[in-house]
């Protein structure tokens, strides 16, 4: 199992934001879905170590988040939702940047095989201050790529894109999930049924729907995902 969540809670002060939540993701897409506020962002810090949890235990490619965190590291992309980037770097640069904090030797060819994957091709010789939004968040995706981690955690990728860019990134998500977990928290119904194999709802920091799109459209017939996200986060249905 790539991610195993069991009886995970968040407590921030006198907050809940996440309630002893469990599930586990494999290859494909798996999309994380919920109102604002429902605790994606915390569950995606905690897998990827950036905060720890208050109880529960989770994994990644059968790492511990706590215990292990330089292999679950190893193992994990993340694009988190406002990304930092260094805005002086060039393209080029900041991938071997990233690349040196992983330890990679000889990135070069690396470098140039994400570049190509992510579209950035022509505009790899400018800094990223000089890029549009759609181009920076493919020099995020690329960095959280560069050292082909089994599994990514991208935080909501394609918010602000144009049409054309979404398409792009999409698709580049859809080609990921071939071989990789990828994690994908996106309020974009479109997008959650163009590349999700997987749904998760979580509301209120409470998981209120777990199941394969499919599963979930025939359970719900004839309603489309935007109404059964709405019925099942305004606690109108259960399933
Ligand atoms: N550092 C923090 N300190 C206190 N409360 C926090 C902190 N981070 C998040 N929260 C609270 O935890 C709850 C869950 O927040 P979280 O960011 O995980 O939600 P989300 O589902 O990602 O929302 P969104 O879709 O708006 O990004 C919210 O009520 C939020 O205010």
């Amino acid at each position: 199992m790539s991610i195993l969540v069991e009886s995970l809670t968040k407590v921030y002060g006198t907050q809940k934001a996440v309630d002893d939540i469990s599930f586990s993701a494999n290859q494909g897409v798996l999309g994380f879905l919920g109102p604002n506020g429902a605790g994606k962002s915390t569950t995606m810090k905690i897998i990827t170590t950036f905060i720890p949890q208050t109880a529960g235990k989770v994994s990644v490619c059968g790492y511990d988040v706590n215990l292990q965190q330089q292999e679950v590291k190893r193992n994990i992309g993340y694009l988190p939702e406002s990304n930092p980037l260094y805005l002086d770097m060039y393209v080029k640069e900041s991938m071997a940047f990233i690349a040196s904090v992983h330890r990679m030797k000889s990135p070069g060819k690396r470098i140039d095989e994400i570049i190509e994957q992510t579209g950035l091709g022509p505009e790899q010789h400018k800094k990223i201050g000089q890029l549009s939004k759609g181009y920076r968040q493919r020099v995020g995706l690329a960095q959280a790529m560069i050292h082909d981690p089994q599994v990514l955690i991208m935080d909501e990728p394609t918010s602000g894109l144009d049409p054309n860019q979404l398409i792009g990134i999409r698709q580049l998500i859809l080609d990921l999930g071939k071989t990789k977990t990828v994690i994908l928290s996106t309020h974009i119904m479109q997008e959650v049924e163009a590349v999700c194999d997987h749904v998760i709802i979580i509301n209120k920091g409470k998981i209120v729907a777990d199941d394969t799109l499919s599963g979930l459209r025939d359970k719900n017939q004839g309603k489309t995902l935007e109404n059964i996200f709405i019925g099942l986060t305004n606690g109108l249905v259960r399933l």
